[in-house]
């Protein structure tokens, strides 16, 4: 069914189709089996019984919105995002720009302390509701991944989560706004013209993103080339994206997922996600675990620690394949 949300580029196809959604109450060897699937089709899924008290995500939503609605002035005081701090319109260091204003944190309750005094005229409360926000995502992540490892069958099932919960982890955290724009919007929604990227199409770099939007939408998945995927918003639930490295610690049993955020200026409030990556840490070795190669299945990637992989991204567009960087040679180039 081809729905008729607006989209901003031609011949693209959009499609509604039914994204896995993961009960995470119902009984363990159901839910891996199913997270395991999810990870293999789409590298994408919605959780729901997630155990995270609302209160902890209401806190965060109320301190993000009173920081959104400062002046431009007041925002900067929180620093240019290089790589941590507030960011407007453009995204990372090689010119990309969207539809979008954020902050960007490291998850170090000390550093989360000392930025938040830029930030918020109650710093306390602001860096608490942000670090207690980021706890929970932590253990919801890692509790993903130990369900990733029994789902496996690997013989370490906290081969995953151990990266996360390692004191060295180098997990990154983001808010992002996605103003509305009135003044673009005409009174024909179906508009074509009414549908901005805000966050231009990529994948995430790292293990894992937890991903929370408040009730406005945006957010869509690319399972193939040309198609896009509305990814709906629902404020009481997760949606989780594999990441690049879990995409070459699996053997690209599992994909990186593609996906972006339209800024619809038809929507009458403005998006506000909040997005947790679970990251290793920097000399982290990140290679294909040995029982995901057999011969007829050698590893897809050169081994590279976090570190190395993250300078490269760096240096990249948005928009661009990283993992392109770290193809292991075949037999065919070797031979030439
Ligand atoms: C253009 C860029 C922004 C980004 C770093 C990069 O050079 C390429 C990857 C981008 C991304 C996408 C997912 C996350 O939002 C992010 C924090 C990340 O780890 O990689 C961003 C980076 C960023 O905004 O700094
Ligand atoms: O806001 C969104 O829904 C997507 C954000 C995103 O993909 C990111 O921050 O990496
Ligand atoms: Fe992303």
């Amino acid at each position: 069914m081809v729905a008729a949300s607006p989209n901003p580029i031609h011949n693209e196809k959009i499609e509604a189709i039914e994204l896995p959604i993961i009960d995470l109450s119902a009984e363990r060897s159901q839910v891996r089996n199913l997270i395991v699937k999810a990870c293999e089709d789409y590298g994408f899924f919605k959780v729901i019984n997630h155990g995270v008290p609302q209160d902890i995500v209401a806190k965060l939503e109320e301190q993000s919105l009173s920081f959104f609605a400062k002046t431009m002035a007041e925002k900067q005081r929180a620093g240019p995002a290089i790589p941590f701090g507030y960011g407007c319109k453009t995204i990372g260091f090689t010119g990309d720009m969207g539809e979008v204003e954020y902050l960007l944190f490291d998850t170090n309750p000390i550093s989360i302390a000392q930025r938040s005094k830029t930030i918020s005229n109650e710093p306390t409360k602001f860096s608490s509701a942000v670090s207690g926000y980021i706890e929970a995502m932590k253990d919801l992540a890692c509790e993903i991944l130990d369900l990733i490892g029994e789902g496996l069958w690997v013989p370490d099932t906290s081969v995953f989560s151990r990266m996360i919960r390692d004191v060295e982890n180098d997990s990154f955290f983001r808010l992002n706004h996605y103003p509305h724009h009135l003044k673009d919007c005409t009174n024909n929604i179906n508009s074509s013209c009414s549908s901005k990227v805000g966050f231009g199409e990529h994948n995430d770099p790292q293990i894992l993103t937890l991903l929370r939007s408040n009730d406005v939408g945006g957010l869509q998945i690319s399972p193939q080339d040309g198609l896009w995927v509305p990814a709906p918003s629902d404020p009481t639930a997760f949606w989780v994206n594999v990441g690049d490295l879990l995409q070459v610690m699996t053997n690209g049993r599992f994909v990186s997922v593609r996906h972006r955020a339209l800024n619809n200026s038809s929507n009458s409030k403005s998006r506000m996600s909040m997005a947790y990556f679970a990251t290793p840490p920097l000399n982290a070795c990140i290679n294909a675990l040995p029982e995901m190669v057999t011969p007829e299945k050698p590893p897809l990637y050169k081994p590279f620690t976090w570190g190395e992989y993250k300078n490269t991204l760096y240096s990249l567009r948005l928009g661009d394949i990283r993992l392109n960087h770290f193809r292991a040679s075949t037999n065919d180039e070797l031979a030439s």
